[in-house]
């Protein structure tokens, strides 16, 4: 949205937007404007603030035929239970209605008032046995939609979860496909919202429809006179509730932009700034000016809120004047016995105090049904794009994985980020990829752990003599990646335990945990955890009971013992020890030199070029493309040599005596590199 308009908002300009004018300074100035979501949610701002009553009845069927379909399938004898109940409440609410009819006939009857009321006995016990079961069913009905609604939303949770998270990771990168996946989530808890309004719906709907009944069998003309009171009615609430979602959707802008401000202010990380470069004041004028702008938001909205109350209220009560004119009338020439009068009043009067309830309950649950949309969406694009569960099995000894001629560019991305690259990683070797930031490394591991499938070339998973194998695109994605573990740069730090977070390397296998122990010994974080008060029970995230505070280093630690416990055959990790201490660093990458001698692949990504000097091979990436490749001594050779020069560059800053002070570009002037380099 372009904004041309001054920067302070003028009060009284009221030709404005609410939009626009709900922006304050101080969100232009941290936020550039409305801080919104990226996100397809927001396209139903457009349709629900449009939306007509007629409009939402008509989506009516839809809706409920969803909440049906969804609550049968996670708990069909709750649902049943729900369904019956509520239609023994409508029955039960025409019953009450013949009930009062014949109350209000007995007592207007001819005769004695104590023969009247004795006359009357019978239908006052119907009435009242009417309204005992009308409570039991209605407890019925709470019990059994109480039990359905949890089901109904742990199963649309459930299907969105499990099939978003088996989207080709690809896919996950394209915008379009990543949006609605992501809008996907905010539907997950629709269905249970829907089921709990279908019920009120249904209540009010079933109840309504048999006043109307009623009312149409005693004299054909009250069922009209209840539907010109009940338009005003059904018009100011339609009105209404349209007026709450657009006020709820600016305050959405506000609210966010709110949130995200003062939650800088307690976020740990922030501290430090927030006093010593004084963000804390700035953040906290920020948030007093735009709380001062949402305030005088809210006050023109109550205000406009008022005056459709008013008008629609107005509305309704010379509809309801003339409905009851209409009635003395009828009554006044005899058309109508006065006991029927006195039972359309009762009916008219709850059947419009339940409309506005009716109205509102629509509204939400259109709005529902929008959510749920989103959840449905994004669950069939998530299948569409799931990896496969089917595939030719991997041979049985694989050996190793090469790569013939790989390319691949991100979705969206001008140029590859892997061109033509071919190389082998075979097990009881290091495989080293070195290279500038931004090179293509990152991307050919993720390549190489079948996450990401190439645009051009192959990926062939062998045995020793390459006679069994199986290309990436055909295989059994599963048997691949149970091939592979991943200590990624980015690795998820689990707000978990220590001893979940070095499991949960093997998904939902049984935790051993005398292998969580030889693994953490192996990457160097045992004593530090079992010297922990909780031990492996300690949280590895400050805030919780039990929580502790890891450094970017024992992190670096934990995340290596989960991907050794996973005890797979190929082994990829991406710099794995750039928070590491020289002591650590060294025995980290001593321990990944013995996981070669078990014969596994480990593939290394680092710019810790000392460590792969050790490599079996090296490959270095540049834009993309292998630009040399062979042993340490073989690249160091080469005088011209990328990786030579990089080489030399890093072993020129451990020298202690002379600084490293290039003598021209490109020329570190190290003399001897090897002998120079860390150690
Ligand atoms: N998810 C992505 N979407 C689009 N482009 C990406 C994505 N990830 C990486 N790239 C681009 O691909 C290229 C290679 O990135 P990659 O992360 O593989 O490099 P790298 O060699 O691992 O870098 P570094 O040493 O900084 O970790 C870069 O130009 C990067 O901008």
């Amino acid at each position: 949205m372009t904004r041309t308009g001054p920067h302070r908002v003028a009060r009284k300009d009221t030709k404005r937007t609410a939009a626009e004018g709900s922006v304050s300074d101080a969100e232009r100035e941290l936020y550039g404007g409305r801080l919104r979501y990226d996100m397809s949610f927001v396209r139903h701002e457009g349709p629900l603030t449009r939306v007509s009553f007629r409009h939402m009845a008509a989506a009516l069927p839809r809706m409920v035929a969803l909440v049906l379909r969804t609550g049968w399938r996670a708990d069909p004898r709750a649902m049943a239970g729900v369904v019956t109940a509520q239609l023994g409440q409508g029955a039960t609410a025409a019953w009450g209605l013949v009930a009062v009819n014949s109350v209000l006939t007995d007592l207007f009857a001819a005769g004695p008032t104590g023969e009247r009321l004795r006359e009357s006995l019978p239908a006052l016990a119907s009435l009242a046995a009417a309204a005992v079961i009308a409570a039991l069913l209605t407890a019925w009905s709470t019990a059994m939609s109480g039990r359905l609604e949890p089901q109904v939303e742990r199963a649309v949770s459930a299907r969105y979860y499990r099939a978003v998270t088996r989207v080709e990771l690809e896919a996950t990168e394209r915008p379009e496909i990543q949006r609605v996946l992501e809008a996907g989530r905010f539907g997950t808890d629709s269905a249970r919202s829907m089921l709990m309004l279908s019920v009120g719906v249904g209540n009010v709907l079933i109840s309504m429809v048999a006043a109307a009944v009623v009312l149409a069998s005693l004299h054909w003309m009250l069922l009209p006179m209840l539907l010109v009171i009940a338009l005003p009615k059904g018009w100011g609430a339609v009105s209404s509730a349209r007026r709450e979602y657009v006020s709820k959707l600016h305050w959405i802008d506000h609210r966010r932009a709110i949130a995200s401000l003062l939650g800088f202010l307690t976020r740990p990380q922030a501290q430090g700034e927030i006093r010593v470069h004084a963000a804390g004041t700035k953040l906290l004028n920020s948030y007093e000016e735009m709380a001062h702008q949402t305030e005088g938001e809210q006050r023109r909205l109550a205000r406009a809120q008022a005056s459709t109350d008013l008008i629609a209220g107005g509305f309704a009560g010379i509809a309801s004047l003339a409905c009851y004119g209409l009635l003395w009338w009828l009554l006044a020439n005899g058309s109508l016995p006065l006991a029927v009068g006195g039972t359309a009043v009762l009916a008219i009067r709850a059947s419009t105090a339940r409309l506005t309830s009716l109205v509102q309950q629509v509204n939400r649950l259109y709005e529902e049904l929008l959510f749920l949309t989103d959840t449905e969406d994004a669950i069939t694009l998530a299948t569409e794009n799931a990896i496969p569960t089917t595939g030719t099995p991997l041979p049985s000894g694989v050996h190793q994985i090469r790569l013939d001629h790989v390319s691949y560019t991100y979705p969206g991305a001008d140029s590859p980020a892997l061109r033509d690259v071919s190389l082998r990683v075979r097990r009881g070797e290091v495989t080293a990829l070195v290279g500038a930031n931004g090179s293509g490394k990152t991307t050919l591991t993720k390549v190489l752990s079948g996450l990401l499938l190439p645009g051009d070339g192959d990926v062939w998973w062998q045995d020793a003599d390459g006679r069994e194998q199986v290309e990436l695109r055909d295989a059994d994605r599963a048997d691949l990646f149970a091939r592979v573990g991943l200590l990624a740069q980015d690795f998820p730090r689990w707000e978990m335990t220590a001893a979940a977070n070095v499991a949960i390397g093997t998904g939902d296998r049984v935790r051993d945990m005398d292998r969580v122990k030889a693994a953490a010994r192996s990457a160097g974080v045992h004593a530090l955890i079992e010297s922990l008060r909780h031990g492996w029970d300690s949280i590895v995230f400050k805030g919780y009971e039990r929580g502790v505070q890891l450094s970017g280093g024992q992190w670096q630690k934990l995340g290596t013992a989960r991907s050794l416990y996973r005890g797979a055959p190929f082994l990829l990790v991406d710099e794995p020890t750039s928070a590491l201490d020289p002591h650590a660093e060294i025995a980290a990458f001593e321990g990944l030199w013995s996981l070669k001698e078990e014969g596994r692949a480990v593939v290394l990504v680092t710019h810790r070029l000392a460590a792969t000097a050790h490599a079996d091979r090296i490959y270095v990436l540049d834009q993309g493309q292998v630009i040399e490749e062979g042993t340490h001594d073989h690249l160091m050779a080469r005088t011209d040599g990328v990786y030579r020069s990089m080489f030399t560059a890093q072993a020129a800053q451990y020298r202690t005596t002379s600084p490293a002070v290039p003598s021209q570009p490109g020329h570190t002037g190290a003399p001897d590199p090897v002998e120079s380099g860390p150690q």
